[in-house]
């Protein structure tokens, strides 16, 4: 039998007031892409850091595999489960390099020098993000959107089984958004790596995920195949807001009313 990758149980999180009007239980494996949809505030970004094990649970548990994640230790957590921030903080004079070799530091030892395979991932995430040119540029003097792909690349670096991505495309131009999608569809596909991405973009949601969880307003949830959530009446329920759906290749696009207030 195989064990999940992440197993969520009777799950509430929150700073204080639990953000879930009822307990969230899925179970997720390694390969899965899920995308989690819901209105500002609703707890996207609470649930990924809860997640990533950065704060407690209100209730219930997280499992990494078969241990429970808040009880592991801090070091393991960080070799296998890694979070991109939405606003990540690179407001220090690091080169791009050193900024993505931070990646690296779960792997180590102790305060050990960079090894081959430490090189070999700094380089390989460098590449993926578009950021080999940059690489001994200070990352505080960065543009937004390639401050943005250092920070991703670090996460690259980090090279955790499970993914965490709080609005991955963020400030990111067309062709590097397209190459994200990409490399995140291949993380799951070829690596077998577990993806979890809090998105706003639809059509992100409906291109790449295999699962979606749904975040209601006043606290309730469904999840299940990203065919069966992403449907009109239950996305206008997510953003209290109507849209059309497009076909498009075979893909089902998404488009929201434009003159409508609510
Ligand atoms: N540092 C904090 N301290 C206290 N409350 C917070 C903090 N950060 C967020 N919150 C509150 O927690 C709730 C959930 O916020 P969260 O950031 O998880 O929402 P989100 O779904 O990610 O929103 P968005 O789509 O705007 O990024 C909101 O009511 C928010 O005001």
């Amino acid at each position: 039998m195989t064990i999940p990758e992440m197993t969520l149980t009777a799950l509430n999180v929150g700073r204080r007031q639990p953000l879930f009007s009822e307990p969230l239980s899925l179970s997720t494996s390694g390969g899965e892409i899920w995308a989690v949809l819901g209105e500002n505030g609703i707890g996207k970004s609470t649930l990924l850091l809860t997640l990533a094990g950065l704060l407690p649970p209100l209730a219930g548990s997280v499992r990494l595999g078969d241990r429970v994640l808040h009880r592991a230790r801090r070091r393991l957590v960080a070799r296998e489960v890694g979070l991109l921030l939405q606003q990540p903080n690179l407001d220090f004079p690091f080169t791009v390099r050193e900024a993505v070799g931070a990646g690296r530091f779960a792997h180590h030892s102790g305060w050990g020098a960079i090894s081959a395979a430490d090189r070999q991932a700094i380089d390989a995430a460098l590449s993926d993000c578009d950021l080999i040119r940059l690489q001994d540029q200070p990352v505080d003097r960065l543009s937004g959107g390639e401050q943005h792909r250092v920070a991703l690349a670090t996460l690259f670096a980090q090279s955790p089984r499970v993914c965490l991505f709080d609005e991955p495309v963020n400030h990111l131009d067309l062709r590097h958004r397209a190459r994200l999608m990409s490399r995140m569809r291949s993380l799951a596909r070829d690596e077998n790596r577990l993806i979890i991405m809090a998105v706003h973009d639809i059509n992100m949601a409906a291109r790449l995920a295999d699962r979606v969880l749904l975040l209601y307003p006043g606290g309730g949830h469904d999840h299940g195949e990203a065919r069966d959530m992403l449907t009109a009446s239950r996305l206008q329920r997510v953003y209290d807001h109507p849209l059309r759906s497009v076909e498009w290749h075979g893909e089902r696009l998404w488009v929201p009313e434009l003159n409508h207030w609510s």
